[in-house]
């Protein structure tokens, strides 16, 4: 691995001195295991400690397919779903990786008793395989996690709705929390220029998913002028939702948990925030029963904030615990869209105030290649900006997880796998002057 980090690193390398780098036969990646699935059994969520069940081992090679590249991953990100993975809620991930692998000979590589995840990375092409020619070794890339087979008409419009559409790192093998992973070559972006390596990693999955669900014609298609109601606006997906609606027009609703994070909303240029601890909303008055008293006073604290309006969009994702109210702060003819439910998923909301104010709910997941890509465009633009808080080595990846299950973060959480320290990897210093503030928003809060 030292001669491919001194290669990347060199300015004196070419594509042809990658290229003839010869491959270790292993490499370090973070991992859950098959044999510890039931580890956490009996115990409730929040009890479940991801560092226990994270592991960094040394692991083989994976073979290289057509269509594919091997990349030298030189930071990558945590993202919830391998919180999910590590907790082995809602289930194992390891049936997802049994069901690809019997889907095709190939695709056997990805079932496995131990499983590499991530789902973001930043790094460098090493190896394509047959059938690739748009990207050659020693391009420096990110890579967005959608997998595809695309062989059904079903994804073709859209390709998020093939019915092999797997998230690279969380339904596949050999994700991004690795020194080397392996993806479709058609996941891979340019890395924007003016980024550090952890910086690039960071916003690909949220940045992309929040595209989608906001601005998308596949998502709510906000508007200019949209009330958006966004939960933690400061989070993964908040920190990029907030940013679209101040950069499209629309007027963000910031719903947060603490002074400190109302303060970075303030910084992103958002006005209008709800800090829903200090102001105490209990939507449930048990486990079994909402509150609707409690959906009104949080809808007559949003008219406060909007001069009377109400919602337009409400950018959902905590689920069970915020769904009533989501549904009943939408004005008539509003929308919410949903891409999870960190709460719990067994929603419950009053349907009279659905239909009979013509709302619509709207289910998203990640984003198209092309929103992937567009999304990607947008942060190489300088027009939204990385939310990186804190950068953690591979070593400690699983006590980074522990932090982003515990809500102890802020934006996006960092993980440095080859690159040996923060800062390097920008090749547009101009650009970088240009948007440094933004870039550093989120720097060690
Ligand atoms: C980018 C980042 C994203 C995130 O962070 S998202 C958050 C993390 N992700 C999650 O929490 C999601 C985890 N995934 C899941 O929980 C499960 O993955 C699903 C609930 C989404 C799906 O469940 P499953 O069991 O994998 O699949 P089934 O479709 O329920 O299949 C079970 C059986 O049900 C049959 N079936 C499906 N639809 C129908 C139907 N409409 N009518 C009759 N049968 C149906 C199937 O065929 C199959 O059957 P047979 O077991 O025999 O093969
Ligand atoms: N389907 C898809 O494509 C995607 C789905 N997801 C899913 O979305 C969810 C959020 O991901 P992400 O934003 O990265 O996670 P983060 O933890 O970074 O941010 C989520 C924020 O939501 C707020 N929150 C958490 N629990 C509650 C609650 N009970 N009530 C109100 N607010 C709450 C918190 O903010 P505060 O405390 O300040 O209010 C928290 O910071 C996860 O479940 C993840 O798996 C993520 C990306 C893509």
């Amino acid at each position: 691995m030292k001669d491919i980090l001194d290669a990347i690193q060199s300015p004196d390398s070419t594509p042809a001195d990658i290229a003839a780098l010869p491959l270790p036969e292993s490499y370090r990646a973070i991992t859950v295991h098959k044999d510890e699935t039931e580890m956490f059994a009996g115990l409730e969520t929040r009890d479940k400690d991801p560092r226990k069940s994270i592991h960094l081992d040394d692991v083989p090679v994976p073979e290289l397919g057509p269509g594919e590249a091997l990349v030298a991953v030189m930071a990558s990100s945590v993202n919830y779903n391998s919180v999910w993975t590590s907790i082995f809620e809602p289930l194992s991930t390891f049936g997802f990786l049994e069901r690809y692998g019997r889907t095709n000979e190939l695709a056997k590589r990805h079932d496995l008793p131990y499983h590499i995840i991530g789902s973001d990375l930043a790094g460098v092409v090493l190896r394509t395989g047959p059938g690739v020619n748009a990207w050659q070794p020693g391009d420096e890339v990110v890579a967005h996690c959608l997998s595809v087979e695309l062989e059904s008409s079903d994804g073709h419009n859209d390709t998020m709705l093939d019915p092999e559409q797997r998230i690279w790192g969380f339904e596949t093998n050999f994700g991004g929390l690795a020194e080397i992973a392996l993806v479709k070559s058609n996941q891979l972006m340019p890395k924007p220029g003016h980024l550090s390596w952890e910086e690039a990693a960071a916003p690909g999955l949220v940045n992309s998913t929040a595209y989608r669900q906001l601005v998308s014609r596949n998502g709510a298609g906000m508007k200019q002028g949209d009330n958006v109601l966004i939960w933690g606006a400061s989070g993964g997906l908040g920190s990029y939702a907030t940013q679209f609606a101040l950069a499209g027009g629309a007027n963000p609703i910031c719903v947060v948990s603490s002074p400190q994070k109302a303060e970075i909303c303030r910084a992103m240029g958002a006005e209008a925030i709800i800090d829903r601890n200090a102001e105490g909303y209990r939507f449930w008055k048990d486990e079994n029963t909402q509150d609707p008293k409690e959906w009104k006073r949080f809808g007559k604290r949003i008219r406060e904030l909007t001069g009377g309006e109400d919602i337009d969009i409400v950018f959902e994702h905590p689920g069970r615990e915020t769904f009533g109210a989501s549904v009943f702060v939408t004005r008539k003819g509003g929308t919410i869209t949903t891409c999870a439910s960190t709460s719990g998923y067994m929603h419950e909301y009053d349907n009279r105030y659905l239909w009979m104010s013509l709302k619509r709910i709207i289910g998203s997941h990640f984003a198209n290649y092309r929103e992937a890509w567009e999304a990607n465009r947008l942060i190489a633009k300088g027009r939204i900006h990385p939310t990186l808080s804190k950068v953690y080595s591979l070593e400690d990846t699983g006590q980074a997880a522990y932090d982003v299950h515990r809500n102890l973060h802020q934006g996006k959480v960092g993980v440095l796998c080859l690159a040996p320290e923060e800062g390097l990897g920008v090749r547009d210093q101009d650009k970088r002057a240009q948007h440094l503030d933004a870039i550093n928003r989120f720097r060690n809060i």
